[in-house]
């Protein structure tokens, strides 16, 4: 079936943007400002492999700088294109301010299937990139700062920041240039997590909200709700782990690239993932039934779908035929812009792309004031957390004691409560008081404003109302 045409990814944010500013109050000059996308660097270089010379083409995009550095992930694909680079960077600036991360909006992408390298091969290109990318301080821990996205990994981020510290020899700095790291390259806890775990925390979010569900017709919390996720990689793999593993939802339904995979009563998303490392496809996983077409798996009925892997997917070609309720955007612009009306015209509630995979950008920050603060979170204060909890529990033991009244705490409760928080559940509570507050943000404007009517509308008005400010207390 042929697919209507649609604008480009990069229109289709602007058209989404134009939506929330035609509900704003804004001078023309400055929604044109925050709008267009400040520049975007193309990079064509060259590596000796196998014996020829290849050239590559990568690109990095500065959508907004009214804070630095700016921040966005480096995307290894062969569909990177500058329009698609430039929309996921004017993402970034929309995401950064809606989660109070204070940077920029940047994106970058290499044009490349990663999948047809060597280790070593992509090593010689990473390398070869971010030089190109570091010369230009489009790789800088006080300007630009990118983190993983598709097709790149803690591996790439550990390449890159050791690219930049041979370049850079006194900047005591250094690590704070990418993030995403591996935790022995200075990383942090939690990152290669975080931006499923948010995805999590953003359901929870919006299952605490009676009224929020009830618009999507769902009830109850998220145990036993059918989850249908596109995309079993970085993102999708960890929102359908938690989800499952924590809070009890059954993933009825996994698109791949090479088909789908559906099993009603639930498939076990550890074994398919190592099914899927073992053997570079989903094809032949025994537990389920293999569905050739995986697209026409979007349409299948389900409580929440989570489309993680591409933009697009959702489009006016199938947009009707979507059944689930409610939409989270784990990956960035899964629905065009025309498709998100014909869903909005049918109800469908959607839990928008710049708060939905937020996480990663939440914890990005987190990784980068460690490596400027070059001290480990939890460090400072963690036997001082261990001193006050060992005074609460020898007080309430006392207690019990003095009046015989026979408490007993559990062992593994009183073992935690006494360790203290360490890194990890530090970075975990920061991600959901972000969700929490960001959703609180955006739900604000959508039950207050009668011309509100859905959160990415919502989203975008509190995203450019921050940006704007800051550009107002610039003097612009
Ligand atoms: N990694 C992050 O921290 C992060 C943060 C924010 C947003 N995102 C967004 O999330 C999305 C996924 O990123 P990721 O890091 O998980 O990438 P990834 O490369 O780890 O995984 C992508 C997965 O999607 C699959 N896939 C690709 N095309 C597909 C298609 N047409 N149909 C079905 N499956 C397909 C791939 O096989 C792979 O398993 C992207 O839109 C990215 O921009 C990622």
């Amino acid at each position: 079936m042929s697919i209507p045409q649609e604008p480009s990814f990069r229109k289709s944010v602007d058209l989404m943007f134009n939506r929330a500013v035609a509900l704003m109050d804004l001078s023309p000059g400055l929604e044109e400002k925050i709008r267009v996308c400040n520049s975007t660097y193309t990079v064509r270089f060259g590596v000796r492999l196998r014996g020829k010379i290849e050239t590559f083409v990568g690109y990095r995009s500065v959508h907004s700088e009214h804070m630095e550095p700016v921040k966005g992930g480096i995307r290894y694909a062969t569909s990177v294109t500058q329009d698609e680079v430039e929309a996921l960077a004017a993402l970034m600036t929309y995401k950064c301010a809606l989660v109070e991360t204070p940077f920029g909006g940047s994106k970058g992408g290499l044009c490349i299937d990663p999948l047809q390298w060597s280790e070593h091969e992509l090593e010689q290109i990473t390398r070869r990139f971010a030089y190109e990318l570091i010369k230009r301080d489009l790789i800088n821990p006080a300007q630009n700062v990118p983190a993983p996205d598709m097709g790149t990994s803690e591996r790439e981020m550990a390449w890159i920041a050791d690219q930049y510290a041979r370049m850079n020899t006194t900047d005591i700095n250094a690590r704070a240039c990418v993030t995403g790291k591996p935790t022995q390259a200075g990383g942090i806890q939690g990152r290669v997590e975080a931006t499923g775990r948010g995805v999590q925390y953003a359901l929870r979010e919006f299952f605490r909200h009676p009224e929020d569900r009830a618009m999507a017709g769902l009830s109850g919390t998220l145990a036993g709700k059918r989850v249908v996720v596109q995309g079993l990689g970085n993102v999708g793999y960890h929102a359908a782990k938690f989800l499952v593993g924590e809070d009890r939802a059954i993933v009825t339904a996994i698109i791949e690239r090479d088909g789908a995979l559906v099993r009603d009563e639930g498939l076990d998303v550890e074994a398919v993932k190592l099914w899927m490392n073992r053997h570079q496809t989903i094809r032949g996983y025994p537990d389920a039934a293999l569905i050739e077409d995986g697209s026409s798996i979007l349409e299948k009925d389900c409580d929440i779908l989570i489309p993680a892997a591409h933009e697009g997917v959702i489009h006016l070609g199938n947009a009707e035929r979507i059944r689930a309720p409610l939409i989270i955007e784990a990956a960035n612009g899964p629905i065009t812009f025309g498709a998100d009306e014909v869903l909005r015209d049918k109800g469908t509630v959607i839990i928008p792309d710049m708060y939905a995979n937020a996480g990663g950008v939440t914890v990005s920050y987190f990784e980068w004031v460690k490596n400027l603060s070059h001290i480990r979170f939890g460090r400072m204060q963690r036997r001082a957390e261990e001193a006050r909890s060992r005074l609460i529990v020898e007080e309430l033991e006392r207690l019990s004691a003095d009046r015989g009244l026979g408490w007993e705490l559990a062992p593994d409760f009183k073992e935690r409560f006494l360790r203290g928080s360490d890194e990890l559940e530090l970075v975990r509570s920061g991600l959901d008081d972000t969700m929490r507050a960001a959703y609180q943000a955006m739900r604000e404007i959508w039950h207050a404003r009668p011309d509100v009517h859905d959160l990415r509308v919502a989203a975008y008005i509190v995203a450019i109302s921050r940006v704007a400010a800051t550009y107002r207390s610039k003097g612009l």
